[in-house]
């Protein structure tokens, strides 16, 4: 059955309509939605009004959070300026954006209205439509503002929050400076108190009456120090100057002490061999079965009996079964082999009386034994 010519004009108008209300871009899209179109002209201008507000409002506020962040710095900071500069463009960027998008809804709109008005039909909707769209815009806008309200609220509060970490870590930075500082004091009044005490003790040493204990401090004083640099030379160069005025001070030293005679096996020498040793006393070793002298026995000889070496102390230091008892007892029975009185003429002092029992073998002739 063929359709009826009303039909078809009910379906060519339809199509019309269809194609009118196909959406080709977003702004369509919103005008195509329902409502009457009586307030098209007085919120077209409202929202020309609110443009220009909102831009200059955009524009104040950008340029108060640039001069807030320029006098937080205290001073001419380049990055805080670029920032600011930032955003303002960013904020004169998006009004031109929202510009544009508004007048190109707007052209849209117009450009609808034309063809509503050359239809007849339907342009109250569609202009009430518009008012609903740019009214939806301009809430979009409000909350864009809302939105940005908050951020620099945020902005705001983030900026407290760095100013106040970077008080803290100012604060905390300063008392870190302060307890170095403190330390610091405490090191130094401590060296000097050190630095007190050793003048006082060498004062007191110099000024007692004990001049040669003092002098021995000294001199164990002075003796560590040249072993200490001989030792280490390198060292003593990075030793406090404290020590090296101890150096200044320090009297003269024992050679016996600070430059020992080393002895070797290969130091024994004949009986005979010895250099004025008393033929008695030669006589007296062979008989008892000593062909040669033992090491130490020939050191301490040559520094008591032979050459200029009488007169002064000798320290001997050997091991066990070394013949010391010998070494010590050969001086004296040289010494005495030319003396004819009779009388205390040597003294020997041991520390225990087993060692005493071990002595009286060696030197058979001795006439008395204290024990005390
Ligand atoms: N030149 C020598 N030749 C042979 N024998 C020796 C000689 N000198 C010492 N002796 C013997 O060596 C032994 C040890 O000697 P001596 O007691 O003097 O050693 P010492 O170093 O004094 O020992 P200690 O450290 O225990 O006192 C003794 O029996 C002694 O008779």
């Amino acid at each position: 059955m063929a359709p009826s010519l009303l039909e078809k004009l009910n379906a060519k108008a339809k199509e019309r309509e269809l194609q009118k209300a196909e959406p080709t871009s977003k702004a369509t899209k919103v005008l195509t939605a329902p409502g009457t179109g009586h307030a098209h002209l007085a919120p077209y201008r409202n929202v020309k009004e609110e443009r220009e507000n909102k831009k200059q409002r955009l524009q104040n506020r950008a340029s108060s959070k640039t001069e807030a962040k320029g006098e937080a710095s205290d001073g001419n900071d380049d990055e805080e300026d670029d920032e600011g500069e930032l955003l303002v463009r960013a904020s004169e960027d998006l009004v031109e954006s929202r510009e544009q998008q508004e007048r190109a809804e707007d052209e849209d709109e117009d450009g609808e209205g034309d063809d509503d008005d050359d239809d007849g039909g339907g342009d109250d909707d569609d202009e009430h439509d518009n008012d609903v769209g740019d009214s939806d815009s301009l809430g979009d806008v409000g909350d864009t503002d809302e939105s940005e309200e908050e951020e620099d609220e945020g902005d705001d509060a983030h900026n407290e929050e760095v100013a106040e970490e970077e008080n803290d870590v100012d604060s905390e930075q300063g008392e870190a400076v302060d307890d170095d500082d403190d330390d610091e004091e405490e090191e130094q009044a401590t060296i000097g108190k050190e630095q007190d005490r050793e003048n006082a003790e060498d004062d007191s040493g110099g000024s007692d009456g004990c001049g040669d204990v003092a002098g021995d401090a000294q001199e164990d004083r002075s003796q560590t120090t040249h072993a200490a640099e001989i030792a280490a030379p390198n060292a003593s160069n990075s030793e406090q100057p404290s020590k090296v005025t101890k150096k200044k001070k320090a009297g003269p030293t024992l050679n016996w002490m600070r430059v020992p005679i080393a002895l070797g096996p290969e130091d024994r020498l004949p009986v005979e061999e010895v250099a004025g040793l008393d033929p008695r006393i030669a006589r007296a070793l062979k008989r008892q079965g000593m062909e040669t002298l033992f090491p130490a026995q020939v050191g301490l000889w040559r520094e008591s009996c032979a050459g200029a070496a009488e007169g002064r102390d000798l320290c001997v230091c050997a091991p066990t079964g070394s013949g010391k008892t010998l070494a010590y007892a050969l001086p004296i029975a040289q010494g005495l082999s030319k003396c004819i009185f009779r009388r205390l003429r040597a003294l020997v002092v041991l520390p225990t009386h087993d060692l005493v029992l071990q002595v009286i073998p060696t030197m058979p002739h001795t006439q008395r034994i204290f024990v005390l």
